[in-house]
């Protein structure tokens, strides 16, 4: 291994990346030069001038064998479930290496890689596709990759100058640096000339003019990211207390824009547009010293189960002015930020807009941390854009990184979270997912074989928040602990038994698999009843539904209002469908609001650059075009992965897997 993981854990706290390479910095990018020139075959073909080399990593995935779930072994004590990627992925601990870049001489290109890991594919309208994960090439392995459609990261300006004559980026520069002369004379005329870099000679003039435009140009293009919403079909709450859960990706979405100011701009902005937040920070303000002391600097590969009470106490003065009832989210942006940045993080305005309802069971405060972790880390260089070339192993290496730092965000919001959110809104699909030890990495089993089933989603529009319900189960679990063990361990045996229905390739949801998968739903919601977090609405819900007979209903996510969500029996006698718009008709006059959304789909998603529209008539995403757009629709049809698509010049997912084979 060329690069050690102390090597880059200096790389990374040496935050200043931006333009500047710390020395340990270029001493890891010269050893990575090396391990490439010394892999690469001479015969490679060549790259266009933008390749950039993103990274080099040491793989080694632990592999925990499959055990059967089955009612008998289901109870937490007993039962052992599968670790899947992203679990499997945390336990390795394998230090990745931040994607360094290179001009490219002919070997940046990249190479034929043994096997594909994450192939474009269309999107969530896949309602519950069957899928499953390649085998991996097991052992350890190291490997070197090129994205070649990685984000430009890191590249001022004045390094494409500096670096010779005749590349298209200097070409560029020049016709640049000559359009700002004209627009603005920043500088005076009568420079002495003075040799260049290169035995060129260029005058002080051309050289003021390029700092001029280097504090002028933003250090970065503006980007996207996307992340899904969720919703758990068993084990809720019980998660919390060690138990597993299992929760699919849902088709509603959060959007985040990045937009990067000029480089003499230090603020960074933070725009909630859907609960009307909109806070600016002078960067260099900011508690850097105290984030960044040995004592409780975190960096990127690091795996933080517990906030700070300390550093949460630091980031007070900087939140005291912010009157928002949402404003939790605040804290989570401002912690991350923190821990993952330095004071010459670029100036930037993060603006978001989400189709999720707040506060609704939906996994909307997950989806927007996710979304905070993948920016944040994309912008400091720590991820490489998805690509069909990327390794699976390095996606999970990738995506757990996103979940640990969106975990923390929940954690502001929340308190104490099982993680289960984030974890689905990271990775998409459907998992199986337990956390016993808070301590640990939670277990994580992908369902391969998650199947399409008919649901009706319900949001009652009733208000309420996670961390008051999750704070009462624990209460009532404290003054009953033998009562609610029991009702915990119930919950934790439904959702083992409804494993093996739904991660079973046989599985058909015309049979009685259906009804026992309804069964067991409507079981978890009783035992939900009982730890008191129903509420009336959720009731009446629950009542309609089970008054026409139509399916078995259950509420989902933190409970006490917001969403429940009917597995429906399939439409089999003439009144049937007659049935069901009754009782979609009847739920809208007592003002609820049904869902068509699916579940399966992708987890966090890239937009890089921000752009849309065919690729010849291509036009960049500005936050103002994002801000005006109207209603979930209008966000939907301007930067929605539906409408968008997937692939290279469209939304990026890193997919640590890859669709059935026909
Ligand atoms: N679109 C959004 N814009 C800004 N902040 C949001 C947005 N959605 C969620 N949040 C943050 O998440 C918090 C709501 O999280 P909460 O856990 O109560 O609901 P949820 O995540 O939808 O539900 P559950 O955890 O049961 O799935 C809000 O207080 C706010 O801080
Ligand atoms: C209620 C809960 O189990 C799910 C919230 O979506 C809380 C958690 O898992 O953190």
């Amino acid at each position: 291994m060329p690069v050690s993981h102390e090597d880059l854990k200096m790389v990374d706290s040496a935050a200043d990346l931006l333009g500047v390479a710390s020395p340990s910095r270029k001493r890891a990018e010269s050893e990575v030069s090396r391990y490439y020139d010394a892999q690469e075959p001479a015969s490679s073909s060549s790259s266009p001038s933008n390749d950039l080399l993103d990274g080099v990593q040491s793989l080694s995935l632990s592999h925990i064998p499959d055990t059967d779930i089955s009612p008998s072994n289901g109870s937490s004590e007993t039962s052992s479930y599968r670790s899947g990627a992203v679990g499997t992925a945390a336990s390795t601990g394998a230090a990745a290496v931040p994607p360094l870049q290179r001009r490219d001489s002919g070997r940046g290109r990249a190479r034929e890689l043994p096997r594909k890991s994450s192939l474009s594919m269309p999107t969530a309208p896949l309602t519950f596709q069957h899928h499953h994960r390649k085998n991996s090439s097991s052992g350890s392995i190291s490997r070197i990759y090129t994205a070649a459609a990685a984000p430009n990261i890191r590249q001022p300006l004045s390094h494409e100058y500096l670096r010779g004559s005749g590349s298209p980026a200097q070409e560029s520069t020049s016709v640049a640096s000559e359009t700002l002369q004209n627009s603005t004379p920043p500088f005076t005329s009568n420079e002495a000339a003075r040799p260049g870099l290169n035995g060129r000679t260029r005058s002080l003039s051309r050289t003021r003019s390029l700092s001029y435009m280097k504090r002028m140009e933003p250090e970065l293009p503006d980007f996207m990211v996307s992340a899904p919403a969720k919703v758990i079909m068993y084990g809720e709450h019980a998660v919390v207390h060690g138990k597993a859960a299992i929760a699919a990706a849902l088709s509603l979405r959060s959007y985040l824009h990045v937009h990067h100011l000029p480089r003499d701009n230090r603020t960074v902005t933070l725009h909630l547009a859907d609960i009307d937040l909109n806070h600016t920070w002078d960067i260099e303000s900011l508690p850097w010293d105290f984030f960044n002391s040995p004592a409780k600097k975190r960096i990127h590969f690091d795996t933080v189960t517990s906030l700070d009470p300390e550093l949460l106490e630091a980031l007070q003065p900087f939140l005291s002015s912010i009157v928002n009832k949402y404003h939790s989210a605040a804290t989570a942006f401002l912690y991350v930020y923190l821990c993952l940045g330095s004071k010459h993080s670029p100036a930037a305005v993060f603006t978001l807009r989400s189709t999720i309802p707040i506060g609704a069971g939906l996994g909307s405060s997950a989806s927007i941390t996710v979304c905070l972790s993948a920016a944040l880390h994309l912008q400091s260089g720590m991820l490489v854009r998805p690509s069909a070339k990327l390794f699976e192993e390095e996606c999970a290496r990738q995506l757990k990184r996103i979940n640990d730092w969106a975990f923390v965000g929940e954690m502001c919001i929340h308190g104490n979270p099982s993680g289960v959110d984030n974890t689905v809104a990271t990775g998409g699909k459907a998992v199986l997912f337990r956390r016993g030890d808070y301590s640990k990495p939670p277990e994580v089993k992908r369902l391969e074989h998650f199947p399409e089933l008919p649901l009706m989603l319900v949001n009652t529009n009733q208000p309420r928040r996670t961390a008051e319900l999750v704070a009462a189960v624990h209460g009532l679990r404290n003054s009953h602990p033998t009562t609610c063990g029991l009702m915990l361990d119930a919950i934790d045996n439904v959702t083992a038994e409804a494993m093996m229905l739904l991660d079973n390739k046989h599985f058909r949801p015309d049979d009685s698999h259906l009804t026992r998968l309804g069964e067991l739903v409507r079981i978890n919601h009783g035992l939900l009843v009982s730890l008191g977090v129903s509420h009336p609405k959720l009731e009446r819900v629950r009542q309609i539904v089970d008054g026409s007979g139509i399916g078995w209903t259950k509420l989902t996510g933190a409970g006490g209002g917001g969403c429940a969500f009917s597995v429906l029996k399939p439409i089999q006698m003439p009144g049937d469908e007659a049935k069901k718009l009754k009782v979609e008709e009847t739920l809208k006059e007592e003002g609820m609001v049904t869902y068509e959304a699916t579940l399966g789909g992708d987890g966090v998603g890239v937009l890089w650059p921000a752009m849309h529209g065919k690729p010849e008539e291509r036009v960049s995403i500005t936050k103002e075009m994002f801000l005006a757009a109207d209603g979930d629709d209008g966000v939907e049809a301007l930067v929605g992965v539906k409408a968008l698509g997937s692939g290279r010049l469209a939304w990026g997912f890193w997919r640590e897997w890859l669709p059935e084979e026909a």
